[in-house]
């Protein structure tokens, strides 16, 4: 079994751990995801704390996107995963992907075409959000990333830049209990790039919620996040 290295995996791992109720961790025990015929990755184990960001590397095709979708129980037909998912006390497994609540923000933006980048963010807050305060929690993610000028505008007509930040305030605004990143800068240049790590990590910190961030550039690990796993394929 592969263990992350580094101070976020420190407190690993053992029931105990799991089982205290004073532990602010996404923890991963075993995972091990499969494509229709398969073993993909080797199995591996993480902890990662509120507030922090794990950073998933390895080749391409060993399953780095499938083990989101597996830890987001978004999963395509025919693919696999097995392992717990433990969010604090709580383990998420017996749960379907709207009750485990994690943020899954893909490479490609997916934004809602016809809807207004303010009724982009509108939509994905949570039901139970009081009404009166819904305008006012959309343009406070609006102005988080920078967007209030664009509130009216359709996403099609915002750059790359921008459509990226929509989709990352409009994942936060529904209000996740942690963010799954699939290479989330992989499509920016290199200023974008950086500004967009800035505002992840600002995101985690502030939201206090932990965060995986699956990337190919080393660039991104160092820059913002607290530990890598290094994936390997199965034996
Ligand atoms: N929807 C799908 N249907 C069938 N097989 C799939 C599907 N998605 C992925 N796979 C297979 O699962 C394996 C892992 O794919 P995955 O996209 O998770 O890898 P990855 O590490 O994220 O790759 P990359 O770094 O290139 O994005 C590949 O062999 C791929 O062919």
């Amino acid at each position: 079994m592969y263990l992350c290295s580094g101070h976020v995996a420190t407190a690993l791992l053992d029931t105990n751990t799991l089982n205290n109720k004073e532990t602010n961790v996404l923890a991963l025990k075993d995972i091990q995801v499969f494509n229709q015929q398969e073993a993909l990755i080797s199995p591996f184990s993480a902890t990662i704390e509120n507030g922090t960001i794990l950073a998933v590397m390895g080749p391409s095709g060993i399953g780095k996107s499938t083990l989101l979708a597996y830890l987001a129980d978004s999963l395509p037909a025919g693919m696999n995963g097995k392992g717990e998912i433990w969010l604090n006390d709580k383990p998420l497994n017996p749960l379907p992907a709207e009750k485990r609540q994690l943020g899954l923000l893909q490479q490609a933006p997916l934004l809602f075409p016809h809807m207004s980048v303010e009724e982009n963010i509108r939509f994905a807050l949570p039901s139970n959000s009081p009404k009166h305060q819904r305008r006012e929690l959309t343009m406070q993610s609006l102005a988080s990333v920078g967007l209030s000028e664009h509130a009216n505008k359709l996403p099609q007509h915002l750059s790359g830049g921008q459509q990226a930040r929509l989709a990352l305030a409009r994942t936060l605004s529904s209000q996740p209990n942690a963010l799954l990143l699939d290479e989330p800068f992989s499509k920016l240049d290199q200023s974008l790039r950086t500004d967009m790590r800035k505002l992840v990590l600002l995101a985690v910190k502030e939201h206090n919620i932990p965060a995986i961030l699956v990337t190919h550039d080393p660039e991104d690990a160092t820059a913002i996040s607290h530990d890598t796993c290094y994936l390997s394929p199965a034996p």
